[in-house]
């Protein structure tokens, strides 16, 4: 058993997710921010991949003192429970999403991650271990599903969203398409990797809902996992 798993991506109007140089972007407006808080507050975790980490220092707590009382209200910790895919423990100790909020973090890295990167990570952090050269994402899954995640938000960055499209472990995306080009052929898209080779493979998406929100448009998808 696994949770549901949805992403959610900010992207520019020529479908970039940052510059070429992986410097972080502003591409949502005040609405989508907004919007982005809500649906981070309603999930039992969020997750993001180790080059999300090094490129933005994200904390990924939820930002309303609404939203947080609203989680303590119902028993919950104020921020969901924060994951790091990191297969070699790179992890920086001085990460914010180690330290900024209250709550349970998780690394998950591989089996070759240095013991003492392991060790020191586990001072502020649940490691999790799985997959030999790099995190088996299926395994994670269902780890967090035993740990109690039912509804799992995954923010990035392309890699990563790759690597569970790869898998067949998305089951919804939220795209929002800001009124910005970035441009740059080696920027960031939504999803990296390698790609699908044949039209065979690729992920079908149904469409739920397509709504403006701000100067941009914020498209959910389903999908249609094989
Ligand atoms: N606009 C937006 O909404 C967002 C934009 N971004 C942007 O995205 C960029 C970062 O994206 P990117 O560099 O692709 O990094 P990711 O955050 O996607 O992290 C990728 C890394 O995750 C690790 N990983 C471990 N196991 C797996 C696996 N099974 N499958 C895939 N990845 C795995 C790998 O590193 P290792 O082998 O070391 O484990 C891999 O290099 C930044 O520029 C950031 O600003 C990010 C989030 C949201
Ligand atoms: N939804 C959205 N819109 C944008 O314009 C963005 N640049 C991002 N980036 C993501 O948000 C993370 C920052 O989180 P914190 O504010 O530090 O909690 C960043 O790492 C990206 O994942 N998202």
């Amino acid at each position: 058993m696994r949770p549901f798993v949805f992403v959610n991506i900010a992207m520019s109007a020529d479908g970039k997710i940052s510059t070429k140089e992986r410097r972080q972007v502003k591409i949502s407006g005040t609405e989508d921010f907004s919007r982005v808080d809500r649906i981070k507050a309603a999930s039992d975790a969020i997750m993001v991949g180790i080059g999300t980490v090094l490129a933005d220092n994200p904390s990924l707590t939820v930002k309303s003192p609404d939203l947080r009382a609203e989680r303590r209200a119902g028993g919950k910790d104020e921020h969901p429970i924060r994951v790091v895919v990191d297969s070699a423990a790179r992890t920086p100790l001085d990460a914010d999403i180690l330290h900024k909020g209250t709550g349970k973090r998780i690394i998950a890295v591989s089996r070759k991650a240095p013991r003492e990167r392991v060790e020191a990570l586990r001072e502020h952090a649940t490691v999790v271990v799985t997959g030999e050269d790099s995190v088996d994402l299926q395994a994670l899954l269902e780890e967090l599903y035993r740990q109690g995640v039912r509804r799992l938000m995954v923010e990035g960055g392309g890699t990563l969203i790759w690597g569970l499209f790869e898998q067949g472990l998305v089951d919804e995306l939220q795209t929002f398409i800001g009124n910005i080009v970035i441009g740059g052929k080696d920027a960031p898209t939504p999803a990296d990797g390698e790609g699908f080779l044949r039209e065979a493979d690729f992920a079908r998406l149904r469409l739920i809902e397509a709504v403006q929100l701000d100067d941009g448009l914020l498209i959910r998808w389903s999908v249609e996992n094989r």
